[in-house]
């Protein structure tokens, strides 16, 4: 039996995920022309991703959001070569991307202890430079946190992702029947019995667009990149955003997703995905769950039904499908199970992945050994 414990779901109150530094090497020491002394050269300012940190910390912690590494020590008659300045070290969480003012990528920072040195210290004065110092580099750099969780509820607004959330984790999120309710992830915890946990993030609903920046664009896309594996969640129904926009049928409500992943990021649908078709309380719910699997098993006849050019190349494999209701409970035991289990798949699948290669480098290995002892071996000659 599938338990859940009211106390081990986190909330992520007053989330950050994105923010904006400004970040500056120290500047190099004088050297003395007269004994031909070097001054140190200025510290650098290096992002170190450690556990137990969040950018909210940071923003409290340093308002001023400026980091500057010390200034390099100037040559004297004590120390011909000065010494160099102390490096400013900025600790982060794991999962950050850094970009320049102009979006280029500095690095990413995934593993616990990674580090990218973010701004140079100026070069102490040298014979090179009339032994005057230079200043260090200086740069604008936004941090942007992607999230990490085992799953992610994605969806239309209004689909019931958030009322999906509680119903599986009594996470404490915001429930309302207008869309974008949802403004910003938040993450519950799903207890089972023999205390494992999944943890699964309720992510602000997508819209068409979306991968344009729509609603809230990529705000919400880039956390879908560290998550395991999706969620899917439609609503049996469908989905309308306005009076003055055409009703969405469940069928092209998904295709109008997977196409919104898809043009963020194809690598996205390589990820493992739970279908949840939800609202099953609803009146009709039977008859159009039935239309909806009938369309999904035979989804080149009803392509038609379509908008233009949302027909997706790849069509998802989905590990489950799982139909329920959020509000009423039904099916929510099952989709309990179902998503641990679809964790534990996908580790045997990379287990066996694992095993597969080995056992191919192993093959590869042999072959070229009995063809050594048929004509010895081969030796690379270089190129005269
Ligand atoms: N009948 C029925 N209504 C549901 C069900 N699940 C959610 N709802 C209702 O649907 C509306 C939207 O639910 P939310 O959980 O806020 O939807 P959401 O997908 O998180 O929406 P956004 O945060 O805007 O993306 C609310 O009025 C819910 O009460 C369900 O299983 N059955
Ligand atoms: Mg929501």
């Amino acid at each position: 039996m599938v338990w859940i414990s009211r106390i081990c779901c986190r909330k992520y109150g007053n989330f950050v995920d994105n923010l904006r530094l400004y970040v500056r090497g120290g500047s190099g020491g004088m050297g003395v022309p007269r004994l031909g002394g070097h001054g140190g050269d200025g510290g650098d300012v290096w992002l170190v991703s450690r556990k137990g940190v969040t950018l909210r910390q940071i923003k409290n912690r340093h308002p001023d959001k400026r980091f500057t590494g010390g200034v390099g020590a100037d040559s004297s008659v004590q120390a011909l070569k000065g010494e160099k300045g102390k490096d400013c070290e900025v600790f982060v969480p794991p999962g950050i991307s850094v970009t320049t003012d102009e979006g280029k990528v500095i690095a990413v920072l995934n593993a616990l202890g990674d580090r990218v040195c973010v701004a140079k210290g100026g070069r102490g004065g040298s014979l090179h430079s009339g032994f005057l110092p230079s200043k260090g580099q200086i740069r604008q750099i936004r941090l942007d946190l992607k999230l990490i969780a085992d799953m992610g509820l994605v969806g239309f607004p209004n689909a019931g992702k958030s009322t999906l959330l509680t119903a599986l984790s009594h996470a404490q999120t915001r429930i309302a029947s207008y869309p974008f309710t949802t403004v910003r992830p938040e993450i519950g915890m799903v207890m089972y019995d023999d205390h494992k946990q999944v943890s699964v993030a309720d992510l602000p609903g997508l819209i068409e667009g979306a991968h344009m920046n729509k609603g809230l664009g990529h705000k919400f896309l880039k956390h879908v990149e560290r998550i395991r594996q999706l969620l899917i969640v439609v609503d049996v129904c469908g989905f309308q955003l306005a009076d003055s926009t055409p009703l969405r049928s469940a069928f092209q409500t998904l295709h109008l997703l997977i196409r919104e992943l898809r043009l963020y990021n194809k690598e996205l649908l390589r990820k493992h995905v739970v279908l949840i078709i939800n609202k099953m309380d609803l009146p009709d719910a039977d008859e159009k769950l039935h239309e909806f699997l009938h369309q999904l098993e035979n989804h080149h006849d009803f392509s038609h039904l379509l908008p233009d050019d949302a027909t997706p190349e790849h069509f998802l494999k989905f590990q489950h499908i799982v139909p329920v209701s959020a509000s009423t409970g039904v099916g929510i035991p099952l989709l309990k199970r179902l998503l641990r289990t679809s964790l534990e798949e996908q580790d045997a699948m990379a287990t066996e992945n694992q095993r597969e290669d080995k056992l191919q480098e192993l093959r590869r290995l042999q072959s070229t050994m009995s063809q050594w002892a048929l004509t010895g071996p081969t030796v690379d000659t270089p190129h005269t």
